[in-house]
């Protein structure tokens, strides 16, 4: 395959003239190309399917106050809505998360190929400085959050939703169902309403998604001889581990994006970022910032280390 397919494909949504930065792009490249990209959406969708239970009781744990702790917030989901409880709010990830990835691995691959003018293919015989990859990978974190904000938006909001499936005779459910959360949303907040909670996503995307790639390349680098390109053991632990170092420092930050999502439904609006922090740690003391950290640093590791490992194998394919 030609050298440029890679930035080509993963870039799709990000730039919309790659086809004239891309080499002599033939046609089988391309059906090979869609081909690797379609497995890599299936490898990151399942990750998503086993990792969502665990995501479920993470929003319910930052959300509301009812619950003992983890266990706790498990069994009355188990015991009031049963296992589907868990999988509320799953599609619109599913089906978006192709894109939301495309965004992030294409901007941050493309700032970087701006900042160092390296090729892919040379990446690791010419390793670029650790400040160009924080650069590149807030860029690619700021971007990509405005891109997830609306899916991320539904997801919580559909998370957070006790009623049991709909048995006949009891009161429906706010949202049926992720279409109509979104036109409900539409309708009661205008089309900015979608955005809810957008501005504590960038705040805490952009520095987390910058230390995830840092994290990633100093891990693969001291773990592999000089130059040489890492190999897939090492992809799958530095992947995993730089999942958990963003996420373990996006957790405070996580908390108040949840929070500032959920606002206007039973719970207070705040009136940002600031007010929901300060009134946050008031009434729950400190430890409110660290609510959903197990179960975060837990579920990044898999999703993580099978993301970078894609990556990577893409990468590779297209040399
Ligand atoms: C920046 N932050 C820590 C929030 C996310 C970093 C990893 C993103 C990945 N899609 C996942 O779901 O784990």
């Amino acid at each position: 395959m030609q050298r440029g397919q890679l930035e080509f494909l993963w870039s799709l949504v990000v730039r919309p003239w790659p086809v004239f930065s891309c080499p002599n792009p033939s046609f089988l490249s391309q059906v090979q190309g869609a081909l690797l990209i379609a497995s890599s959406y299936h490898t990151g969708a399942l990750g998503l399917v086993l990792g969502h239970p665990f995501d479920t009781v993470k929003v319910r744990l930052q959300t509301q106050t009812t619950y003992q702790g983890i266990i706790d917030c498990m069994v009355k989901t188990y015991r009031h809505e049963s296992l589907l409880g868990f999988f509320k709010g799953m599609s619109f990830p599913i089906a978006s998360i192709a894109v939301v990835n495309s965004v992030l691995f294409g901007v941050y691959s493309n700032t970087l190929l701006a900042l160092t003018a390296t090729s892919h293919q040379e990446r690791w015989a010419q390793p670029p400085s650790y400040t160009h990859v924080f650069i590149a990978g807030c860029t690619g974190g700021f971007v990509q959050a405005y891109c997830l904000a609306p899916f991320d938006l539904i997801k919580v909001r559909l998370q957070n939703q006790m009623e049991p499936r709909a048995r006949p005779g009891s009161p429906p459910p706010r949202y049926r169902g992720p279409v109509h959360c979104a036109v409900s949303i539409c309708r009661e907040d205008g089309p900015w309403g979608l955005f809810r909670g957008a501005w504590a996503l960038t705040l805490r995307d952009t520095p987390t998604l910058g230390i995830y790639f840092v994290t990633y390349e100093w891990l693969c680098r001291q773990s592999t001889p000089d130059r040489q390109n890492p190999g897939a053991a090492t992809v799958l632990v530095a992947g995993g581990f730089a999942g958990i170092a963003s996420w373990a420092v996006a957790t405070p930050l996580d908390v108040i994006k949840s929070r500032m999502q959920m606002g206007g439904l039973k719970h207070r609006v705040y009136r940002g970022v600031l007010d929901c922090m300060v009134s946050s740690a008031r009434q729950e003391g400190l430890g409110v910032f660290f609510r959903g950290l197990t179960i975060n640093s837990a579920r990044a590791f898999p999703v993580n280390a099978v993301t970078f490992l894609t990556y990577e194998y893409l990468l590779s394919s297209w040399g």
